[in-house]
């Protein structure tokens, strides 16, 4: 099988509530180069989420959608995304180990020794092994969300959808976990919703910034470094220019 990493394009989209006045989105075009982490900030409201769960199939019964989806291998792109949100969605009554095993239970797969040898090497990964049979209410914020990581990865699917992962987390662990998930999701192609413009910065290899109502994609550039990047004036300057153009958006 070959496991290149995929790029996906998304032309002239609109996306439409049913019963909603307005269009949320219009005329959004956005090309997501494989193998790298595409930001996506944008005012609350502006539709950030809704796009992601129509990518993720999460929609297709609440809205009219028109435009382009179109993955660089020509194949569908629904099926091939994992998801992870800003809540870990971890099942309380189920073990850490258990947790990162959902997807198989979900699908109704066995849960072979092999897959348990793989879900062990993760939370290996993670950092989290010898806390395996534990519960997830026993466990930090940043800890459930490492399991989330773990459970993602888990997938092993070519597209990760990320929807403010690392947001309710204090900022050393938040830190801490950007660069843990960015050097696991390494051979991903990552669509990470974050409102914070250093955390953008620092992970993305392509920003894009949802502006208007409804809302377009706007692409902004990023300094030459390669991520993860450390703050340096270039990359305060940016996220200087993010803030304004949110500001100008909000106002
Ligand atoms: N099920 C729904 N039916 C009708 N309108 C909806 C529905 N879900 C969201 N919306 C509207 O779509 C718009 C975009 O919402 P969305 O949650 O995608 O924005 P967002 O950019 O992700 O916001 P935030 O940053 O606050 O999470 C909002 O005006 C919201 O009220």
């Amino acid at each position: 099988m070959n496991n290149a990493p995929l790029g996906l394009s998304i032309q002239q989209a609109s996306l439409h509530y049913h019963g909603a006045d307005k269009a949320t989105l219009d005329k959004l075009s956005m090309e997501i180069p494989p193998g790298e982490w595409t930001c996506l900030l944008g005012r609350s409201g502006s539709g950030k989420t809704s796009l992601l769960r129509y990518l993720a199939g999460l929609l297709d019964d609440k809205v009219d959608w028109h435009g382009e989806v179109k993955c660089s291998d020509g194949l569908p792109f629904q099926h091939r995304i994992a998801y992870m949100a800003q809540q870990d969605l971890l099942l309380p009554w189920l073990s850490v180990e258990d947790n990162v095993c959902l997807s198989y239970r979900f699908n109704k797969q066995k849960v072979t020794s092999e897959v348990k040898e793989k879900a062990l090497a993760l939370l290996d990964q993670v950092g989290l092994l010898p806390v395996r049979h534990a519960l997830p209410q026993t466990l930090s914020g940043g800890m459930r969300q490492r399991v989330a990581l773990a459970r993602t990865l888990m997938q092993d699917k070519p597209f990760v959808l990320m929807d403010e992962p690392f947001s309710a987390l204090d900022a050393v662990t938040r830190h801490k976990l950007q660069r843990l998930s960015y050097s696991l999701l390494k051979d991903k192609t990552v669509i990470l919703i974050t409102h914070d413009p250093q955390e953008a910065v620092r992970l993305a290899g392509q920003l894009y910034i949802l502006t208007g109502t409804p809302a377009q994609a706007q692409r902004l550039s990023l300094p030459d470094s390669l991520p993860p990047r450390d703050i340096d004036a270039d990359s305060a300057l940016i996220q200087q220019r993010i803030f304004h153009l949110l500001e100008q958006d909000y106002a």
